[in-house]
C-alpha cells in the first residue's frame, strides 16, 4: 500500500546532517524522515539521483514505514568500519571513530589519488588491525580492467576478504574476476547491483562471487531480500550513508537474510559528527542491534535543513511520489 502524499507530509522532517570526514565528495548528508504506522522511515537518495532512480528509494522508505517486516532471524548484526579514502595521518583517528570492528572496508581508487595512496592506506589499516583483521577495499566502478588486475596485485599481499566494484561494468567484473581467480581475491559488486536496470544480471553473469545489497535503492527490505534469494549469492547488507533511521532498514534487511557470511556494512553513522537520535546506531564490539529508531524532535530542530533544501526535498518527494504511483 501507498500512502497519500499528505500522509507523507503530514510527519516530514527534512535534515543536513554534518559528516566527520568527508565522503563521496560531500561535507553533509540529506535526509528527508517521515513516520508511518510502523515507526520512522528514511528518503534519501544522493543529490545528484535522477527521480526514476530515486523511486525504488521511496518505495523502500514507505514499506519500512507502512509494512510490517519479514520474520527476524537475527537481534544483533555483526559490521565493519568503513573508511574515507583518507590520508594516512588520519586513518587510526576515523577507525577510532567505529570501536573495535574487526573488519574494515577502504575506499580506493579515489579521483585524484594515486596507487601509492591507496597501498599505503591498507597498509595502515593492516598495521592497526593485525594479521586477523579482515579488509576489504572499495574502488566504486574506477578502475579499468587492467588498472583493477595491476592495483589488486600491488595490495593482494596485505590479504584482501573481496574487492567491491572493481570496474563499472558487468563485462568487466567478469573479466577482472577471471584474471584474479588464481590469486583467490573475491569480486563483490555494489553498483552493478544498485544502479543496475536488472539487479540479477551480474549474478546472472557470473560476474562476481558476492553482492553488496543496499536496502534503499532495491525498493525496500521485501524487495532486496528477493533479490538475494533469487541471486544466490552471499550478500553484504550495506548502508548508503544513512541517518540511523536508514540505518535501522538496513539492520532489519540484515535480520531477515538467511545467511549472513560477511560483516556488513551499516557502521556508517560513525561518519557523521551529528545524528538525528539521542541513541544512534554506533557499533559496539562490531555490532549492532536490530532496533527501530525515533528521532528527538530537539535534534529535528537542531539539524533541519535550510528552508531552501526542505523546499527542494519536498518537491522532490512529489515528483517521486507521482512516479511511484504512476
Ligand atoms: O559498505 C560500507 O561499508 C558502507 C557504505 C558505503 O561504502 C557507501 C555509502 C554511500 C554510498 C556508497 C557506498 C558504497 O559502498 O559504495
Ligand atoms: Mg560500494
Amino acid at each position: 500500500m501507498i500512502p497519500q502524499l499528505s500522509d507523507l507530509f503530514a510527519t516530514a522532517r527534512v535534515v543536513s546532517l554534518p559528516l566527520a570526514t568527508r565522503f563521496r565528495g560531500i561535507d553533509s548528508r540529506e535526509a528527508l524522515l517521515f513516520r508511518g504506522p510502523e515507526g520512522w522511515s528514511e528518503f534519501s537518495p544522493f543529490a545528484e539521483y535522477d527521480d526514476t532512480e530515486a523511486t525504488a528509494w521511496l518505495a523502500a522508505g514507505i514499506d519500512f514505514a507502512w509494512n510490517p517486516t519479514p520474520p527476524l532471524l537475527r537481534s544483533s548484526i555483526p559490521v565493519n568500519a568503513t573508511l574515507p579514502a583518507v590520508a594516512v595521518a588520519e586513518v587510526a583517528a576515523v577507525l577510532a571513530r567505529f570501536g573495535s570492528c574487526r573488519t574494515v572496508k577502504v575506499k580506493v581508487a579515489e579521483p585524484g589519488q594515486s596507487l601509492a595512496d591507496d597501498v599505503a592506506r591498507v597498509e595502515e589499516v593492516r598495521r592497526i588491525l593485525g594479521p586477523e583483521g579482515r579488509i576489504r577495499v572499495d574502488a566504486n566502478g574506477a578502475w579499468n580492467v587492467d588498472e583493477a588486475e595491476h592495483a589488486i596485485h600491488a595490495l593482494a599481499s596485505l590479504d584482501l576478504e573481496y574487492v567491491e566494484q572493481p570496474c563499472a561494468t558487468v563485462p568487466e567484473l567478469a573479466e577482472i574476476r577471471e584474471r584474479v581467480k588464481y590469486m583467490g581475491v573475491p569480486i563483490a559488486a555494489d553498483e552493478s547491483v544498485r544502479r543496475a536496470v536488472d539487479p540479477l544480471a551480474v549474478a546472472r553473469a557470473g560476474a562476481a562471487d558476492l553482492l553488496v545489497i543496499k536496502a534503499q535503492p532495491l525498493g525496500g527490505i521485501v524487495s532486496a531480500g528477493r533479490i538475494v534469494a533469487e541471486a544466490g549469492l552471499p550478500a553484504v547488507i550495506s548502508s548508503a550513508l544513512d541517518t540511523s533511521i536508514g540505518i535501522s532498514m538496513g539492520l532489519h534487511l540484515a535480520a531477515t537474510i538467511p545467511r549472513l557470511d560477511y560483516d556488513c556494512g551499516l557502521g556508517t553513522a560513525a561518519l557523521l559528527a551529528a545524528d538525528v537520535t539521542d541513541e544512534p546506531l554506533l557499533p559496539v564490539d562490531g555490532e549492532l542491534p536490530v532496533r527501530r529508531v525515533t528521532p528527538s524532535p530537539a535534534l529535528l530542530e537542531l539539524h533541519a535543513a535550510s528552508a531552501e533544501r526542505t523546499s527542494w526535498w519536498y518537491a522532490r518527494l512529489i515528483r517521486v511520489w507521482d512516479e511511484l504511483t504512476a
